[in-house]
């Protein structure tokens, strides 16, 4: 892959690579940034697949587009702690992943496009484990698993569900603890429509309250997550929504 150092701000987009991102929801502290990135690089087997020079992220909600295989997932594997890059990760500019990664990890919430689990747990089993590390409002969890219903299947192994059943335990895990920044790497996929408009209360729920998210999607993504604002800013176009 061709891979260029460049990156580009162009409005409200940044072209990273090859993939670039949409900042939906503007909040008033906008000027804030929830993620830095300095000097990342990422290679497989000595290909290398990202190069970050610099990139800020404003508080809000951003929509990281790209190709099939542009690196995505690992720019969001990177930002969560999850596998090893050279260069820095910053939170709100003062957590970084060298000097704080228990910290930086704890903020930092991740859903997987494709989630694995081991087959022998069960949804309850790695809820409990996800509220006893990351804490978090057990009654407001619950609630959102009844609302995606999770309750009818999470005391069964979750090698007994279906992939949207999976997604959604996935979705649900991403919710937990007190994240600062939340990574949802394809959400959209598997999930039936009800589960996909209980997903965009619940964005728009959290984005109220300060938390930030970076969406994948080779889908577009529903209008009625970017209502709050009432200015969607793609690229060079500014619509203004009522
Ligand atoms: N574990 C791995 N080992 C080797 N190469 C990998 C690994 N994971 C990803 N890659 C390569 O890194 C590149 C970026 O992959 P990545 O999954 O980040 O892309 P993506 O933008 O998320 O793609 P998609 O839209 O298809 O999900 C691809 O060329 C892929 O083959």
């Amino acid at each position: 892959m061709t891979l260029s150092t460049k990156i580009a701000l162009k409005k409200n987009c940044v072209y990273i690579s090859e993939f670039f991102i949409f900042t939906f929801l503007k909040h008033d502290h906008m000027s804030e940034s929830v993620i830095t990135l300095k000097n990342v690089r990422k290679a497989y087997q000595g290909n290398p697949v990202l190069e970050i020079p610099f990139l800020e992220v404003p508080v809000g909600i951003h929509w990281l587009k790209g190709q099939n295989g542009a690196g995505k997932t690992t720019c969001m594997k990177v930002i969560a702690g999850l596998i090893p890059f050279s260069g820095e990760i910053l939170l709100r500019e003062d957590i970084s992943n060298k000097y704080n990664p228990v910290a930086l990890r704890k903020a930092i919430n991740y859903a997987e496009a494709e989630p694995l689990f081991p087959a022998y747990l069960t949804g309850n089993d790695l809820l409990a484990l996800y509220m006893n590390t990351k804490g978090g409002d057990k009654d407001w969890i619950n609630e959102v698993a009844t609302q995606l219903g999770i309750h009818a299947y999470i005391n069964f192994p979750v090698s007994s569900y279906s992939s949207g059943m999976l997604k959604k335990l996935s979705l649900l895990l991403a919710f937990t603890g007190t994240p600062q920044l939340i990574l949802l790497d394809e959400p959209l996929i598997t999930i039936d429509t009800a589960a996909v408009e209980t997903l965009y209360g619940l964005i728009r729920e959290k984005s109220e309250q300060g938390v930030s998210f970076i969406i994948t999607s080779h889908q577009p993504i529903d209008e009625s997550v970017i209502r709050l604002s009432g200015v969607l800013n793609v690229a060079d176009k500014t619509i203004t929504r009522n």
